[in-house]
């Protein structure tokens, strides 16, 4: 081939958004249409779950987590954007992958402990069922059954059903249930609201075990602070996007340390100027900004400006 003719090197792509991350959420879209109002319950939400974390949602009411959980859960389909759980493509998938992705590859936590359950089946039959759905053998699914309600402190309620267990007890066996054919991706959406402080502790130490003993990767929306402020990352939703993170030092045998707030910088560079700053500043559609030699600083486009 002579040298006019040569082809022009492939562009250098970086590696994809998220290539190593167990969830991807890249600029998630999801519009409700009613009747006479369109809803943008998530706008653009970009969101990275690594393979072994536990990691809290937070946000006000209405600002888009449950759809969120949602969407990562197989129950509702985004309406753009690009969301992949464990290699899965939430956005094109058949009737059928949905349902095989619900069964094999997620595994979900609701708040009202009831709708977790089954009101005539015992903690051991409700374990089971998954399992039987799966097609697993009986023996095996006795061993894992047992093996699950023993981890998470609940072998005591096996012949119990619901009616017979208290509020904390049947989140745990709940979690049992979410957790019996081995998800990847655990999702609890408000798993502690309706519990006092101390079974909510339960709870949540429950859902620890799930994380730390039996690998889950962990994904939890809750308004608990005490539940947000045990875990090392703590992602907050505003408008129906991921604006801010709080890290906590891993300080070793399972202790926080210090806990550092970050705003949440999009793919093309946008942060979230806490509404605090932009009031104390009186900063509006217009900032200036400039470059210094280890930060940015942003200033009001006044005069003079502060
Ligand atoms: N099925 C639906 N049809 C229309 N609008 C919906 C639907 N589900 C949610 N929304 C709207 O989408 C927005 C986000 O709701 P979502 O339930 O995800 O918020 P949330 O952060 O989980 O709130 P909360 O903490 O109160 O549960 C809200 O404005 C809500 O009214």
């Amino acid at each position: 081939m002579g040298p006019g003719l040569a082809l022009p090197a492939a562009p250098d792509h970086g590696p994809e958004f998220g290539h190593d991350a167990l969830v991807v959420c890249d600029n998630l879209v999801r519009i409700y249409q009613t009747e006479s109002v369109e809803v943008q319950a998530l706008q653009g939400l970009d969101l990275l779950v690594h393979e072994g974390e536990m990691i809290a949602l937070v946000g006000a009411s209405g600002s888009g987590k449950s759809t969120l959980l949602q969407v990562l859960a197989g129950v509702d389909a985004p309406t753009a954007g690009r969301a992949r759980v464990a290699g899965h493509d939430l956005l094109d998938m058949s009737r059928a992958d949905r349902v095989r992705y619900r069964r094999h590859v997620v595994g979900f936590v609701r708040q009202q402990s009831v709708r977790n359950l089954v009101p005539y089946l015992t903690a051991a039959q409700v374990v089971d069922l998954p399992l039987s759905i799966a097609g697993v053998r009986r023996s095996e699914r006795r061993e894992r059954t047992a093996e699950l309600l023993d981890t998470l402190g609940v072998t005591h309620c096996a012949d119990r059903r619901p009616g017979q267990m208290s509020g904390g007890e049947q989140q745990r066996v709940a979690i049992a249930v979410a957790l019996a054919i081995r998800p990847r991706v655990l999702l609890a959406d408000e798993p502690t609201g309706e519990l006092d402080s101390e079974t909510a502790q339960e709870v949540f130490a429950a859902l620890r075990t799930a994380n730390r003993v039996l690998g889950a990767t962990v994904v939890v929306v809750t308004h608990d602070r005490a539940v947000s402020d045990q875990v090392a990352r703590t992602v907050a939703i505003r408008d129906g996007r991921t604006s801010s993170e709080v890290l906590r030092s891993d300080e070793g045998a399972g202790a926080l340390g210090a806990a550092e707030e970050y705003a949440v910088m999009d793919r093309a560079g946008r942060v979230q100027v806490p509404r605090e700053f932009r009031e104390a500043l009186d900063l509006t559609r217009r900032v200036r900004l400039a470059l210094a030699a280890d930060h940015v600083e942003i200033r009001s486009d006044r005069e003079g400006g502060r």
